[in-house]
């Protein structure tokens, strides 16, 4: 495994984290590394026992062994001085339904340790505006659509400008669009520096956008690595040509090894090839006739990567165009 960003300070790091209830062992010696700046994304079929670490690391569950830092503080011993910098939405938002937005984020507020009255106002505010709920706030919550209800959940997470979010499957729910916004949220917030944990069963949100991995499989955490190291190249180079016949014939050599499919994603023909610099295979093409509209290296998929680490394999894993 290749090691987390070098330098970088510690924000979640976790030692044999272990939950039985009872005779199941839901977390199994567990070693998260998430380091400042990440967005971490914790990769399970559903049951794999994400949700309980979620909860343990906010203090919400008792750990039955092992130990476990957030933000460089010992956990559960240091909540009170690491809770109130740690924005977390676990298990749906729950709020008021009788209450506007505005006014359960506000009660949310009072019930923090450090909040000033007098900015109050202020900052619930620009919490609703950074989730886009500023303009619909006069209505109660429960006549809110689910992703309002979400949105309204990251607001309150957001309220007093966390170092860390943690989040548990945060776009469960949503439409495609409630999704698109949450995560171009997400990585504004991971940019202005707030490093993101979020937890999900979708392979494809967390290669979409995560920098670093962590994959749980009954309870096991089997996986953890840079996204980049993940997706590390096959060593393959990776044509997109609308010429595809014309492209195999003029690769059809000993040396080179070819495999083709005409499902390139822009609608041509896709090529990976073997056997040839990127730079003599562009040429070669080109010189031969052939329209290149994309050339650069395979590189491996995360569904691969994860089928190979669990016991599951990706069947279990759910798919975003799968979902109503
Ligand atoms: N309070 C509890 N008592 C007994 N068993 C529990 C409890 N909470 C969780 N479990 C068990 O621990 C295992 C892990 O559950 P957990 O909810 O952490 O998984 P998950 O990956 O978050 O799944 P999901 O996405 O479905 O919530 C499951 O087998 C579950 O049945």
């Amino acid at each position: 495994m290749s090691a987390a960003r070098e330098g970088a300070p510690s924000v979640i790091r976790t030692a044999a984290l272990t939950k039985r209830f009872g005779r199941v062992t839901a977390v199994d010696a567990v070693d998260l590394d998430v380091r400042e700046g990440d967005v971490y994304g914790f990769l399970g079929a559903n049951g794999s026992g994400k949700t309980t670490t979620v909860r343990m690391l906010l203090g919400l569950v008792l750990a039955t062994s092992g130990e476990m830092d957030v933000l460089g503080e010992p956990m559960p011993g240091s909540a009170r001085s690491v809770l109130p910098r740690v924005g977390a939405m676990v298990e749906g938002p729950g709020a008021y339904p009788h209450l506007s937005g505005r006014a359960n984020l506000a009660m949310f507020d009072a019930t923090g340790p450090d909040g000033s009255r007098r900015t109050r106002g202020q900052r619930v505010e620009e919490a609703l505006e950074r989730v886009g709920l500023a303009s619909v706030d006069m209505r109660p919550v429960r006549a809110y659509s689910l992703g309002m209800r979400q949105r309204l959940g990251l607001a309150a997470a957001l309220l007093r400008r966390p170092r860390l979010l943690v989040l548990d499957e945060p776009t469960n729910g949503l439409d495609p669009q409630g999704i698109n916004e949450i995560r171009t949220l997400l990585l504004e917030l991971n940019r202005e520096g707030t490093t993101v944990f979020l937890s999900s069963h979708l392979l494809g949100e967390i290669e979409q956008m995560c920098t670093r991995v962590g994959v749980l499989d009954g309870g096991r955490l089997v996986l953890q690595d840079q996204m980049d190291a993940l997706r590390g190249p096959t060593g393959r180079t990776e044509v997109h040509t609308p010429d595809l016949d014309l492209a195999r014939s003029l690769l059809a050599t000993a040396h080179v090894e070819v495999e083709a499919s005409d499902e390139a994603s822009d609608g041509g023909g896709r090529l990976l090839v073997r056997g040839l610099e990127p730079a003599d295979l562009n040429a070669r093409l080109v010189e031969g006739g052939v329209r290149v509209t994309q050339l650069g290296p395979e590189r491996r998929r995360l569904e691969d990567v994860v089928l190979a680490a669990t016991t599951s394999g990706t069947d279990r894993f759910g798919r975003e165009g799968a979902r109503a």
